[in-house]
């Protein structure tokens, strides 16, 4: 942490970001005008339908598109302005975890390979202290030791996405941004890994970013929420408080569509009415 930031100071803040893509047909504005903080140790979820813009919000932040304006300031420093060398050193506090937890692993790699690989391009510790760590860090996602001379396509969905969780924290991340981390789960792997982020938080004080489009997912897990809608802000606040008594038109029709059974994939209904009773 540094010195000069109160504990008061959002960890992550977002201002009036916008986005364009360039297109065939002329820039395509993805995000426009969304701004929110996120507190130190705390978890924001970004919902909204496909293509609303969630992504591209993600991806800005992990600077893996360069916004058409605004400003993402992470523990006070402006990641817009860094160029690519200033960004390094920084890269190690925020790191993210992808929805498909095949495609985002290389399945020529070792499992070991793949979780010390952050620490090796930031040069941390020697290969003999990597590979401990390695051993750490599966065993802190729920896998035996035998696992690091595995493969990707030896594990089951949950337990690579467990690899990508070990792969995200090794170097320590203060920010983790889980762009549709559990999606992809069974309903029950999906409550362990959820299970598992809630203890890491409670471990390190680690913030999350938690980009879903399952409220009941998004209600266990985050205290703040921001809806979104054809890449603009719709409401955001306390994710009870937005759940439980939306103020915008968009966020109640969201709920509706997460109560009706046919479209309650991966939701527990007793967690989501008792949380929209009110
Ligand atoms: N590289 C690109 N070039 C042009 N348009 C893009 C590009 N990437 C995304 N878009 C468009 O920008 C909008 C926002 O996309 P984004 O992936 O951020 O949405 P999303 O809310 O994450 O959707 P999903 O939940 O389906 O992943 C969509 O209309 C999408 O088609």
């Amino acid at each position: 942490m540094s010195e000069t930031t109160s504990t008061a100071a959002p960890f992550l803040s977002v201002k009036n970001l916008v986005v364009e893509y360039s297109t065939r047909t002329g820039p395509y504005r993805a995000v426009n005008d969304v701004s929110f903080d996120v507190a130190r140790g705390s978890t924001l979820a970004i919902v909204g339908e496909s293509g609303c813009g969630k992504s591209t919000v993600a991806k800005s932040i992990m600077r893996l598109l360069k916004p058409t304006s605004g400003s993402i300031h992470l523990d006070g420093t402006d990641l817009l302005t860094l160029s690519e060398s200033e960004l390094r050193p920084l890269r190690k506090k925020f790191q993210m975890v992808f929805q498909d937890p095949y495609g985002s692993l290389d399945p020529r790699q070792t499992a070991e390979e793949i979780i010390t690989e952050p620490l090796k391009i930031q040069k941390m510790a020697s290969a003999a202290e990597r590979t401990q760590e390695a051993k750490r860090l599966l065993d802190r996602v729920g896998l035996p030791a035998s696992a690091l001379y595995r493969r990707p396509n030896e594990f089951s969905g949950g337990q690579r996405q467990r690899i990508g969780i070990a792969r995200a924290l090794a170097s320590k991340p203060e920010l983790l941004v889980c762009d549709e981390a559990t999606s992809a789960l069974d309903v029950s792997v999906q409550a362990q890994v959820l299970q598992l982020l809630a203890e890491i938080q409670a471990e390190t004080g680690i913030s999350y970013l938690f980009i879903s489009h399952n409220l009941g997912v998004v209600q266990e897990i985050s205290e703040q929420i921001v809806v979104m809608r054809r890449g603009e802000l719709v409401e955001s606040g306390p994710t009870r408080q937005v759940l439980c008594s939306p103020s915008a038109d968009y966020t109640r029709s969201l709920r509706r569509a997460a109560l009706d059974p046919s479209r309650m994939q991966g939701i527990k209904p007793r967690h989501l009415l008792a949380g929209l009773a009110g």
